[in-house]
């Protein structure tokens, strides 16, 4: 397990959720950029992971504590579908969020699309990412920056990212970036980070609202194996916080 604690924060409902995830994301981000004059997130997909972003676009006085131009972001996974596909997840959080605020394009690390240089080839476009993400901090040994908040929403059968139960993705150990085949929630071809990477992040945050997520959260903090329940293998280097709603967090032993 990490270092650093696990919270558990329950959220009236999904909208409360999301607006309290939105306003600590803001306040984690301007801190690390007070600290050292930039800050970095990894998004996720999903209604969880965008209704964070559109809680954002909504918030002045969120969006404003952060600088937008030091903020580099990344993303957790990808469906592995052509450049401006809507079902991507790059599309969707662009949508959301990404384009009312003045990001440098340079600093926005989008996953490739399955058309273009790495047309059909899963592996290779996972295999640039990687390069990307280790020529991102300027030390050779550091294959993965040290991402200040990781954001995971958590799936019904509590995948994470595009790390689904009992998938051989789960098992990486050396590489940070793999493709993903027959995965269970469409697309089936997608490409994500290893649990490795994952983990390299100083905090991570996993989200999940409704109760068809109840018995996947309440899976995931009983202590399964990690191939059982991708989400209990997430963790931060510091921190690992979950934000539920009432809903999903409905199964848990009384709090
Ligand atoms: O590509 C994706 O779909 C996401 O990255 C995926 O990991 C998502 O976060 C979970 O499936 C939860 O999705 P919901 O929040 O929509 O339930």
């Amino acid at each position: 397990m990490s270092t650093g604690a696990r919270e558990v924060l329950v959220h009236p409902d999904k909208d409360a959720l999301a607006q309290a995830v939105a306003d600590r994301l803001s306040t984690r981000l301007a801190d690390a950029q007070a600290a050292r004059g930039t800050a970095s997130v990894v998004l996720t997909g999903g209604r969880n992971g965008n209704a964070l972003l559109a809680a954002l676009a909504a918030s002045p006085e969120a969006r404003e504590r952060i600088d937008w131009s030091r903020l580099d972001v990344w993303w957790g996974d990808e469906r592995f579908l052509p450049e401006g596909d809507p079902e991507r997840n790059h599309a969707q959080a662009h949508e959301a969020l990404l384009d009312a605020v003045p990001l440098d394009p340079a600093r926005v690390h989008a996953m490739p699309p399955s058309d273009g240089h790495y047309a059909g080839d899963a592996e290779a476009a996972a295999e640039a990412y990687a390069t990307e993400l280790a020529a991102a901090d300027g030390d050779p040994a550091v294959r993965v920056p040290a991402f200040d908040v990781l954001l995971l929403g958590v799936g019904p059968d509590t995948h994470v990212a595009s790390l689904f139960p009992e998938h051989p993705a789960l098992r990486e150990t050396e590489r940070t970036v793999v493709g993903v085949h027959g995965a269970p929630k469409p697309p089936p071809t997608r490409l994500t980070l290893t649990l490795p990477a994952i983990r390299s992040a100083e905090e991570v945050w996993l989200l999940a609202a409704g109760e068809d997520k109840a018995d996947a959260v309440a899976l995931a903090l009983s202590g399964p194996g990690e191939l059982q329940a991708p989400a209990a293998a997430a963790y931060g280097r510091s921190r690992t916080l979950w934000f539920l709603d009432e809903a999903a967090a409905s199964r848990l032993p009384a709090r």
